[in-house]
Formats: structure tokens, C-alpha cells, sequence
């Protein structure tokens, strides 16, 4: 069936309630974040505004009401959690695995386990994208419920876009490529469990987020505006940014 003829059938079905579960992948290693004077320590755990990065997305993502329940997927050697009590709504796996992809379809087949229809929602958010607001989170809950596949977050480029080359191992301009259809994909993805099980599932482990699962199966997700502030934390200079926006927010 296209997306189009599942919206349709969607919309006309009586209304059933699928619940929608929240699933934070949490068990990379953050390599390219490391300063020479970090700590050893995944990004997800540095503090940032006084508390592990982390802790500000689970807060944003447990205020949603919407939300039945989060599951965090960590890495078996991740001891960060021992000893800390947690909410009833947030659930640990301890399956992480080598890519995000790898990651997050072990904490589908979790959500699975817990007691999630394959009809459900799942919202996959990064741990290291811990300036998320409530209310992205729930305009994108608003644009999916109806929809038959789901979307994501995404930022309309706003900046002009050019495409290198490398001359004598410098990159340089090859072209200025049109930005008028261009979006950076954020997170949360929204989209049914099962379908993006199986999604990701026929993709395999390189795929960089469930959407791109997703068109691989040949769905086009719906693309809801996400804000600038709700960037990856990923280099070093990335956490001074998060602090102060993190900050200023109080
Ligand atoms: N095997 C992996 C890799 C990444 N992630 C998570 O996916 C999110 C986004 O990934 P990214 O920023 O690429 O994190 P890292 O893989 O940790 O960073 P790097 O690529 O710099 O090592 C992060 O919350 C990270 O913890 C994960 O759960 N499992
Ligand atoms: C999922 C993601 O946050 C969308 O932008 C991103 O692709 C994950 O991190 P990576 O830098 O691509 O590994």
C-alpha cells in the first residue's frame, strides 16, 4: 500500500490508541567529542549546566504525557546506572550494540518484550541531544499520530550549501548546491515499532537513522520542524553551547 492510500485508510478507520514509548540510544562511546583534556567518560555522562547530559534529556522526555514509558539502551560495560534509583516510567537494557542502528533495533525488540504492540509508536531519541524541548516533542507527536508512517525532526538548512572536492588535499568548491529542499534530519523519529523493526532490520547496521530505514523501504517520513537548539552534542566546543542555552533556560 503507498503512504498515500495508508493515510487514507488510516483517517477513515475508527480510532484506536496506540500508545507511543520513547526509546533513548545511549551506549556510544562519543569519539569525536573527546578533548585532549576531557575525561574519559561517554558525552552522555560529562555534566553539562550540573548535571550528566543525559539527565536533561530524560527530564524533556519524561515530561511528555504522552509518553507510556522510556526505555534507555546502554552498553553492557556501562556502570553509570548502578546504585541510581530510577523513575517507574524509565526502563535500562543493557544491549547496546556497535552501531546506533544495531543500538536501536536491540531497544525495539526490548520495547517488544515490555509488553509494546508492533502497532505502536516509538519515539528514538539521541541521549546526546539533550536540549530537546517538550514542546518539539509533542508537535511532533501531534503531526505523526495521524499520519500512516511517521517523520522526524528536521531543520531547513540555513546556510548556503556547498559541495567539495579535494585539489592537492584541500577541499575546495566543486558547486553551490540549491538549499530550498534541504533539511538536517534531528531526533525524535517517530514511527510504528514493527515497521521500523523490520525496517531496520533489512537495512542492516550503516544506516545513520530510522528514517533513512525508513526510505529504504520505501516510505517518505514527515519532516516537522525541529529548532536550532536541539543540536547533537558531538565535537568538544558543542558543550560550552549546550551549558549556556541550558542555562539561560534555567
Ligand atoms: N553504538 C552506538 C552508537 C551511538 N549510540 C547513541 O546514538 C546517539 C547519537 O550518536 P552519536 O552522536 O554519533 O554518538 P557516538 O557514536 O557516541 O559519537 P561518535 O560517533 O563521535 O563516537 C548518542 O546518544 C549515542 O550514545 C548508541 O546508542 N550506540
Ligand atoms: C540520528 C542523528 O542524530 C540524525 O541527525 C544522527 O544521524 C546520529 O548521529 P551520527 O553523527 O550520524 O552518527
Amino acid at each position: 500500500m503507498t503512504d498515500d492510500k495508508a493515510n487514507a485508510a488510516a483517517a477513515s478507520s475508527p480510532a484506536s490508541a496506540p500508545r507511543c514509548w520513547a526509546l533513548i540510544p545511549c551506549a556510544g562511546v562519543g569519539l569525536r567529542a573527546i578533548a585532549a583534556d576531557s575525561p574519559e567518560l561517554p558525552k552522555q555522562y560529562q555534566s553539562v549546566a550540573g548535571q550528566p547530559m543525559v539527565m536533561h534529556t530524560l527530564a524533556a522526555m519524561m515530561a511528555v504525557e504522552r509518553i507510556h514509558q522510556v526505555l534507555l539502551v546502554i552498553s553492557d560495560s556501562d556502570d553509570f546506572w548502578q546504585g541510581r534509583a530510577t523513575d517507574g516510567r524509565l526502563s535500562i537494557s543493557a544491549h547496546g550494540g556497535a552501531t546506533r542502528a544495531e543500538t536501536v533495533s536491540n531497544g525495539l525488540r526490548e520495547l517488544l518484550r515490555l509488553g509494546a504492540a508492533a502497532e505502536d509508536w516509538v519515539l528514538v531519541h539521541d541521549a546526546a541531544r539533550c536540549l530537546v524541548t517538550t514542546a518539539q516533542i509533542d508537535a511532533l507527536i501531534d503531526a505523526c499520530l495521524p499520519d500512516a508512517v511517521g517523520g522526524l525532526l528536521a531543520l531547513k538548512l540555513p546556510d548556503t550549501l556547498k559541495q567539495a572536492e579535494a585539489v592537492g588535499g584541500a577541499p575546495r568548491v566543486r558547486q553551490t548546491v540549491d538549499r530550498a529542499d534541504k533539511w538536517l534530519a534531528q531526533t525524535p523519529q517517530m514511527f510504528r515499532i514493527g515497521a521500523l523493526l523490520a525496517a531496520l532490520e533489512a537495512a542492516g547496521a550503516a544506516v545513520t537513522d530510522e528514517a533513512s530505514a525508513m526510505e529504504l523501504a520505501g516510505h517518505a517520513p514527515l519532516l516537522v520542524a525541529g529548532g536550532a537548539q536541539n543540536f547533537k552534542v558531538t565535537y568538544p566546543d558543542d558543550f560550552a553551547l549546550a551549558e549556556a542555552v541550558l542555562l539561560r533556560r534555567g
